[in-house]
């Protein structure tokens, strides 16, 4: 028989960020740190961020390795019109640090994510 498609594939990052349940509180963490930034906190003021938390949670879970599909817009869709800026870029940055400190993600798990989410900046700013 062939062998069978593990549920978590690389699923070392997943793993470490404590799967689900770790997740969500690292998404949560990631939106209080936003919300209280005054550098960057007005672009938050008219969405629902419940939802971007759930969104979030969703794509740290799908890049992590973990079993989850992220149903959001592209981040070039997401983040159109916003024409943000490379500061924003790094404020957030900076607020998601903070949220992974926050919720004691390790520290080799923190430099994976900051890499992934690095990778996405052509994507997110001047959109
Ligand atoms: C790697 C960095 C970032 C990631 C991974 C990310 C991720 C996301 C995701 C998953 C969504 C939801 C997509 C959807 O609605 O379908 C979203 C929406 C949004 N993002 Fe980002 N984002 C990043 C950077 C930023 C920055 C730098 C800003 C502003 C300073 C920003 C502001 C927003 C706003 C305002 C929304 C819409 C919120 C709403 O209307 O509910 N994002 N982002």
């Amino acid at each position: 028989a062939a062998p069978q498609k593990p549920v978590v594939q690389k699923d070392a990052l997943y793993l470490s960020l404590g799967g689900q349940a770790g997740i969500d509180r690292l998404a949560e963490a990631t939106v209080r740190e936003l919300l209280n930034d005054l550098r960057i906190n007005l672009f938050f003021a008219n969405g629902s961020m419940a939802e971007s938390r759930r969104l979030l949670a969703e794509q740290l879970c799908a890049i992590s390795g973990g079993p989850c599909t992220y149903t959001g817009r592209s981040m070039e869709e997401a983040h159109s019109g916003m024409y943000l800026v490379d500061a924003d870029f790094d404020a957030f940055m900076q607020d998601f640090a903070a949220a992974m400190n926050a919720v004691t993600v390790p520290a080799d798990a923190q430099r994976r994510l900051t890499a992934l989410f690095e990778a996405m900046r052509p994507q997110i700013v001047g959109q």
